[in-house]
Formats: structure tokens, C-alpha cells, sequence
């Protein structure tokens, strides 16, 4: 009688536990349903922008491209293609200004089978010419102004969205330059952690930018010291709720092209026939310079003088120590009207923090061997290692690096020599702080230059404040209400069992 009394109760028990043991698997399984499908990746909607980069030796096309729905976010932007415009820079085009318009085609074709062609009509394209062109501005103002009517109407008969060719300041140049190599390497908006870091041990957040072109160099970094000593060298910028007061200055005539044109203008000055010993050149190296062409350069202008020859015969000498003294010239020391200057009456507050040095510095560096990282070589090794490399007879090093274009060859001991007496001469970079420089050609897949920073800020990707965001990503948020409903669940479970122990789960039952 006992045992069939306690039956309909026990199997009362087992149906309700039945019951709630489904309800909880099927809320597990929902839950984790849930979850997944809503972190599937969704298709994915890019977006592309072209940038072409119109310098004084060459012009280079860049596409770019980003997740739509991210666009705010720092480091999503990526190149995902460069290419080099055959021929000279726009600037070259002064005698044939209606060619340089189609000399952009061939790449721009490449852009074309780059981006899909529905996206073709959205994607904006801008080019920003740089030092070459304000150069030729100052020449030759109507064939400056007949080169950009050129590109802009290839431009606009290209099937993208053509959003202006225009020739970029200095400053602009500095500064998207910054904001390009510390935007690629995410300084501007820090995670939890790091920010917690820099504000602990005040660590330099962003990295300086030291740029070196054919025409111009720009030499640009966050400077506390900045007064209104001159207001032509200061930029304020408010990115992603954080202001940075920076220091920027851009040298026309001191791009590695154009020094070299001052320096051989110097030599000009002083020289007794049609030949000249160079030592920045290597020992066997013979150059050819047409003189009528030589001084209506802007750049060696101030210079001009009449000589009884037409051509120039320069020979190589291979003296890196003589080098270094004839580039020091280039670098006016004498006059600075503000509390510190770099060269030439600019001011310069004091160096600070890391510096990236790109295009030539690297290309130059490169070349050279010296760009080692994580540890940049000391000082001293970078001088004697191009002491050395100039100090090589031309025939040698002909040989040794055949694959490479003769123009750049004949340059790199100029150029290596170069680079150290403007950053040591002209900035004033010494032993202790040359391993703040470090030589970068890329950051990820992007190039460091300026055009990045051009386009992020031309389309608005670089927002002033930090945009609001959950303290949770979306994975997480759902990952953690999933963990707390299964704890939830279990531990209701565990409380039900403990206080209506069911009979079958009584010691001698079950
Ligand atoms: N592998 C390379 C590539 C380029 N160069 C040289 O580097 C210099 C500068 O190149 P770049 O930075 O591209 O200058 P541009 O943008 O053309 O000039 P600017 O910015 O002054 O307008 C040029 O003299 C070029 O001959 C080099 O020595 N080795
Ligand atoms: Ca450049």
C-alpha cells in the first residue's frame, strides 16, 4: 500500500524536473543560438579612396580602403594599392603641359581594376601636388597653372568622384604626414591599459615626423615648449577628444634633389674651369651639367652668375669627411631671431620624444643598411658605414648593384651625407638622441607619407571627439549575458534541488 501511495507523487516530481531540465536546455540552447547569429560577420561593406601624391620626382597613386561601418575607428583605414606614375613628376611637364594629364592614365586604369566597379562612382579621388610644383608656380606661374588644368581633366573624365587637384602647402604636407604615421600606428587612440600607462610614466604619445622629398623636407612633432614665438610654425588639432599643439616647418630647396642643386650652385661660385672635383660623388663617377638651364631654378636663382662655359663637368672624388663640410654650408647657423632655431633663421623649439623618418630618409637608409630596428644603430656606426660606401670607386659599386637605376646609385653617398648633416647640423640630432629616429618605409600594408592623413582628414575619418562607445564590445556583451544566465540558471537549479529535495534524489531511493 506504501509503496503505491508514494507513486503518482514520485512521478509528479520527475515530470515537473523533466520539464524544467528541457526549459533550461532549450533557454541554454537559444541563448547560444542567439549569440552566434548575432556575431556572424556581416558582409562586408568597404569603402576606397584614391590619393595621388604629385612630388617633384615622381607621382604615385594610392588606394585606400576601410569598412564603412567602422569608419571612425583609428587604424582601419588601409592601403591596398601604390602605383608609380611612369616618367617624370607633374612638375617635369612645364615644356609639354598638356601630357601631364595622360601620363597619370596607365595607373589610374589600375585603380579601376582595383575597386569594384560599382563602387567606382562613390569613390573620391584627390591629388595634392607638392614642392615640385610650388616651385614651378614660382618659375613659370601659367605653366603651373596649365599642369593642373591638365590632371584635373583627366581626372574628371576618370569614372571615380574627382574632388580636387591642388597643390599642397608645406605645413599641410607636415602635418598630414603626422597624422598619417601616428594615426597608422594607433597613438591617437589608446586602450585602457596603454592610456593608463602614458599617464603614469608621461611617455611621448605620438611620434614626430621628419619627411625628405626631392624638393622639400618637413620636419613636424608635439612640442610642449611651443610659445607664439612664431605662429607660422604652430598647429593645434583636437583629435579623438585629445588636443596635441604641434611643430611644423617645411624647408623648400631641401629635398635631396634640390640640395644637391644648391650645393652644386656653391660650388659654381668658386670654380676656375668647366671641371669640378666632387667628393659626394664616387671616385669615376662623371656628370654632365647643362649650366644655361641651372640657375632659373628657384632654388639656385639667388645664385646666378655668368660663367664662359655651357656645360659643367663634374668628376667624383669619393671624400665623405670634404662632402660633409661642403653640404654644411647649405645650413645657415649664423642668425636666430627666436630662442632656438634649426637653420636659416627657422625657429625650432626643442626635439622631442620618437621620430619616423620616411621616403627618402628611408629609401636613402635603406639602401645603406641603417634602418635596423628594434635597435637603431649608434650614431657613429651610420657615419662610418656611409664614410665607408663613399669612399668605394664607382666601377665597383656599379657592379655590385646593377639591378639598381644609376640616377638613385650615383646619389646614395650625396644623399647618405646629406641626411646626416640636416638632422645633425640642421636639427641638431646628436649621439644620445639620434635612436630616437627611426626609419620607416611602411606601417602595415600603408606607406608613411603624407597622403593618408590628407584623405582621412579631406573625408572627415578623423573625428574631433572620441566617439561614444559601450565599455563592452558586442561579442563580449553577448559571450558574458550567456556565462551569467547558464551560472543563473544552475545555480536556481542546484537551490531547487537543495530545499524540495525530490524523493528520488533521497539516499536510498535513487
Ligand atoms: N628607391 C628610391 C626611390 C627614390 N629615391 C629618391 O628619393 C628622392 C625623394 O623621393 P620622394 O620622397 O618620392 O620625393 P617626392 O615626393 O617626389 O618630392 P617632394 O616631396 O619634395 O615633392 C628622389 O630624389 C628620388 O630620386 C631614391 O633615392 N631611391
Ligand atoms: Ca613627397
Amino acid at each position: 500500500m506504501l509503496v503505491t501511495g508514494t507513486k503518482p507523487k514520485m512521478s509528479s516530481t520527475r515530470t515537473i524536473l523533466l520539464i524544467l531540465g528541457f526549459l533550461s536546455t532549450l533557454a541554454v540552447i537559444a541563448l547560444i543560438a542567439v549569440a552566434v547569429t548575432q556575431n556572424k560577420p556581416l558582409p562586408r561593406n568597404i569603402k576606397y579612396g584614391i590619393v595621388l601624391d604629385a612630388g617633384s620626382s615622381h607621382t604615385n597613386l594610392y588606394v585606400y580602403e576601410w569598412p564603412a561601418e567602422k569608419e571612425n575607428d583609428t587604424g582601419v583605414v588601409k592601403q591596398v594599392e601604390v602605383c608609380k606614375v611612369e616618367g617624370p613628376g607633374i612638375s617635369g611637364y612645364s615644356h609639354a603641359t598638356e601630357e601631364a594629364g595622360p601620363s597619370l592614365a596607365q595607373c589610374l586604369q589600375q585603380a579601376k581594376e582595383v575597386i569594384p566597379s560599382a563602387q567606382h562612382k562613390e569613390t573620391p579621388v584627390y591629388l595634392g601636388a607638392t614642392a615640385g610644383m610650388r616651385l614651378l608656380r614660382l618659375q613659370n606661374k601659367s605653366a603651373a597653372d596649365k599642369v593642373l588644368s591638365s590632371v584635373e581633366n583627366t581626372l574628371r573624365l576618370a569614372p571615380f568622384n574627382f574632388q580636387g587637384a591642388r597643390i599642397i602647402t608645406g605645413q599641410e604636407e607636415g602635418a598630414y604626414g603626422w597624422i598619417t604615421i601616428n594615426y597608422l600606428l594607433g597613438n591617437f587612440k589608446q586602450s585602457g591599459w596603454k592610456k593608463l600607462l602614458h599617464s603614469l610614466t608621461s611617455l611621448s604619445e605620438t611620434s614626430g615626423a621628419l619627411d625628405l622629398g626631392g624638393a622639400s623636407t618637413q620636419i613636424t612633432f608635439v612640442s610642449k615648449d611651443l610659445s607664439l614665438e612664431s605662429p607660422e610654425n604652430q598647429l593645434y588639432f583636437r583629435l579623438y577628444g585629445k588636443d596635441y599643439q604641434v611643430y611644423t616647418h617645411s624647408f623648400l630647396c631641401y629635398g635631396k634633389d634640390q640640395a644637391l642643386q644648391q650645393k652644386l650652385a656653391r660650388d659654381l661660385q668658386t670654380v676656375e674651369s668647366s671641371s669640378l672635383l666632387d667628393p659626394c660623388f664616387h671616385q669615376g663617377y662623371q656628370r654632365t651639367i647643362n649650366i644655361s638651364d641651372f640657375f632659373k631654378n628657384p632654388c639656385t636663382s639667388d645664385k646666378k652668375k655668368e660663367l664662359p662655359f655651357r656645360q659643367l663637368y663634374i668628376e667624383g672624388e669619393g671624400d665623405y669627411q670634404k662632402c660633409r663640410e661642403n653640404i654644411q654650408t647649405l645650413f645657415n647657423k649664423t642668425h636666430c631671431p627666436y630662442s632656438s632655431c634649426s637653420f636659416n633663421g627657422i625657429y625650432l623649439p626643442p626635439l622631442q620624444g620618437d621620430f619616423g623618418a620616411f621616403s627618402a630618409f628611408y629609401f636613402v637608409m635603406n639602401f645603406l643598411n641603417l634602418t635596423s630596428e628594434p635597435h637603431p644603430l649608434a650614431l657613429n656606426k651610420v657615419t662610418s658605414t656611409i664614410e665607408s660606401f663613399c669612399a668605394r670607386p664607382w666601377q665597383e659599386v656599379k657592379t655590385a648593384y646593377h639591378h639598381i637605376k644609376e640616377k638613385y646609385l650615383s646619389e646614395y653617398c650625396f644623399s647618405g651625407a646629406y641626411i646626416l648633416s640636416l638632422l645633425e647640423n640642421g636639427y641638431e640630432f646628436t649621439e644620445e638622441n639620434w635612436q630616437m629616429i627611426h626609419f620607416l618605409g611602411k606601417i602595415g600594408s600603408s606607406d608613411a607619407g603624407w597622403t593618408l592623413g590628407y584623405m582621412l582628414n579631406l573625408t572627415n575619418m578623423i573625428p574631433a571627439e572620441e566617439p561614444a562607445e559601450p565599455p563592452l564590445s558586442h561579442g563580449s556583451y553577448v559571450g558574458l549575458m550567456v556565462l551569467c544566465s547558464l551560472v543563473l540558471v544552475s545555480v536556481l537549479l542546484f537551490a531547487w534541488l537543495l530545499f524540495h529535495k525530490p524523493k528520488c534524489l533521497q539516499k536510498g531511493i535513487v
